[in-house]
């Protein structure tokens, strides 16, 4: 598939010789790319010494929260999957290896070295393209912050995705990364053909094009363009503008002769296989039969069965309409695959999907602002509406959101970002959204490792910013448990944030079994990192989608005794803590609440 994005934003480029010289002359003084200079060099905020004094003894309070309300059914030892140290050891864990806690060199430098404070809490999400994915790659994007590996069934065979996908299990196997991946579907849009195989085509300005719905014998005639939908010559009108890409090249519709629909080109520039195609009429947007294709196309669902087949933790799911596929996809996925869980993504980036926000983020699991098509669909003066409507819902309803494309678009030829891109980067950090997202910068870009550096350093110095000027910008989160034992786990996690804040403890620590508690807390977007252990491998890699989650793996039981002590012997023998640290650890299976210092 050839590189679309670096023609299309060559095509962006309005040639700044001034900038092209000042990048090179800033390679020069190139961002940093050995692991270590990677980590932040922030000062550690440990609490305020009053606060390290010792708790009276004993140094626990402890509140618990309801026994009655949901006993829970065993407070045995949880099962959990992998070599740490049995559940069955867990009572005498305190004096077993430092090896049964699963954690990722990464997150262990950046807390010995800058403490609990100066973690990110905004988590990076990296398309996975030809730029980047030779296994040395892939792991100097883990090492770089990536959190989650999408890939874009748009481009690459399944052999190719395979691949991709055993190198980032690898990696997590032999490195202890939690690195989550996301298929992204294809989904059904009108779009172009291939272009009979070339790898772009020059539409001039005041040219005469043919898109057609008529198949033809390779080499395409000149001048002419493939349709994928039967129905287009039918919809469109004499009059209407055909906007490639969301705008990148501009038709008018000046004639109809049955399946071929003349037009003459009035935006010049580049076409690129398989580009995206939408038609406007009196400056809106023609969506009916759009509307008609399904969400969920026959190749969707091929796709599909090969990200159940290869274990992928996410689906996002391009064009939603509405709530309905999201819960056919759900029980399609669920009939499939009963024990492993795979979370879907609604993509928020059509007319129809904003319609129906509300609905569809409450059947989904996460949702993603996806700009690129958004911004072909809809004015692009109401996208940044849209994204902070979309970031807000979303943190409401406790759902994860990613904001997705041309974050840092410039940075797919360019080793240093735009003051624009920056500040949109920030823009969305300080909207707090869970993720961000690099596509093309990282698929196909020049500079992969640098553009995640960017997001990374960005999202540190904007979230440190707001910590330092405690904009804690309360949200009112209405109440969302639809059950009286989530209620409670609400409760505590709203009165754990809280108390984070006010007491100014160093971190929350959450002991989860299925994750919930620990995206309750995570929803509260408290001023300390968040602790989550759980005994799940793919519990950990979905949480390290959600904002402020340091999600580790460890075998634990129903005494919280235990595992504290366990706990905190394990990250105490590996620097992670200290003694005399403040935290705060609640358990989803005695839906307990305590303040401790770290003994
Ligand atoms: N798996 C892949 N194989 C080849 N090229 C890819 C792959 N994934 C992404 N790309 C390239 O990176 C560009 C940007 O990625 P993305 O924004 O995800 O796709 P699109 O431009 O189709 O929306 C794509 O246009 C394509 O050129
Ligand atoms: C993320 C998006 O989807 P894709 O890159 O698959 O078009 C988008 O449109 O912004
Ligand atoms: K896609
Ligand atoms: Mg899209």
């Amino acid at each position: 598939m050839p590189p679309r994005c670096s023609i299309k934003s060559i095509v962006r480029r309005r040639g700044n010789k001034k900038r092209k010289e000042m990048a090179q002359a800033l390679r020069l003084l190139s961002l940093p790319s050995s692991p270590s200079a990677f980590l932040p060099k922030f000062s550690v905020h440990a609490p305020p010494p009053s606060l390290r004094l010792p708790l009276p003894s004993p140094r626990r309070r402890a509140v618990r929260a309801s026994a009655a309300a949901s006993p829970p059914p065993d407070l045995g030892l949880l099962p959990f999957d992998g070599d740490a140290v049995g559940a069955a050891s867990a009572t005498s864990a305190a004096v077993t290896s430092s090896a049964a806690i699963d954690v990722d060199a990464v997150t262990e430098a950046e807390l010995k070295e800058n403490g609990f404070r100066s973690t990110r809490r905004t988590k990076l999400v990296c398309t996975i393209g030809p730029a980047a994915c030779s296994a040395e790659q892939i792991e100097a994007l883990a090492v770089g912050g990536m959190n989650v590996a999408r890939l874009n069934m748009c481009h690459g065979t399944h052999e190719w995705h395979r691949q991709v996908i055993r190198l980032v299990r690898r990696l997590n196997e032999e490195k202890g990364f939690a690195v989550a991946v996301m298929m992204d579907t294809e989904g059904s849009e009108i779009h172009m053909g291939d272009l009979g195989g070339a790898a772009s085509a020059k539409a001039e300005d005041g040219e005469i094009w043919t898109f057609s719905v008529r198949a033809f014998n390779s080499p395409l005639p000149e001048r002419t363009i493939n349709v994928n939908y039967d129905g287009f010559a039918e919809d469109v009108r004499v009059g209407d503008e055909l906007l490639v890409d969301g705008g990148m090249v501009r038709f008018e519709v000046i004639e109809k002769i049955g399946p071929d629909v003349k037009c003459r080109c009035n935006d010049p520039g580049l076409l690129l296989p398989r580009a995206n195609l939408t038609f406007w009429r009196n400056g809106r947007l023609v969506r009916e039969r759009n509307a008609m294709l399904p969400t969920i196309s026959s190749k969707d669902w091929l796709d599909i069965d090969f990200g159940i087949s290869e274990g992928v933790d996410f689906i996002a799911v391009s064009f939603v309409k509405s709530a309905e596929v999201i819960n056919h996809l759900k029980s399609y996925i669920a009939a499939r695959c009963r024990e492993k869980e795979i979370a879907l993504i609604a993509k928020i980036e059509s007319v129809d999907s904003l319609k129906n926000l509300e609905g569809i983020i409450r059947a989904s699991d996460g949702a993603m602002v996806a700009r690129g098509d958004m911004g072909a669909q809809i004015p692009l003066e109401e996208v940044p509406s849209a994204q902070q409507k979309i970031v807000n819902l979303c943190r409401k309803l406790n759902k994860p959101v990613i904001v997705a494309s041309q974050l840092l678009e410039s940075m797919i030829e360019y080793p240093t970002p735009t003051r624009a891109e920056v500040a949109d980067v920030s823009e969305a950090v300080r909207q707090r959204a869970d993720a961000l997202m690099l596509s093309g910068e990282s698929a196909m870009g020049q500079y992969p490792d640098k553009a995640l550096t960017v997001l990374r350093t960005v999202s540190l110095r904007i979230e440190r910013w707001w910590r330092e000027e405690k904009r804690h910008e309360p949200m009112d989160l209405p109440h969302i448990a639809s059950s009286f034992s989530d209620k409670i786990s609400e409760e505590i996690c709203n009165s754990a944030a809280k108390m984070a804040n006010n007491l100014r403890v160093d971190a929350v620590f959450v002991f989860t079994r299925t994750g919930h508690m620990a995206s309750l807390l995570s929803r509260c977007r408290p001023d300390c990192p968040i602790f989550a252990f759980t005994s799940s491998t793919s519990v950990r890699r979905r949480l390290n989608l959600q904002w402020g989650l340091i999600p580790f793996r460890l075998g634990f039981s129903g005494d919280m005794e235990s595992n504290l002590n366990r706990t905190f012997f394990l990250l105490k023998a590996r620097g992670m803590i200290q003694s005399g640290d403040l935290v705060i650890a609640l358990s989803d299976t005695l839906q307990s609440i305590q303040v401790m210092n770290v003994p």
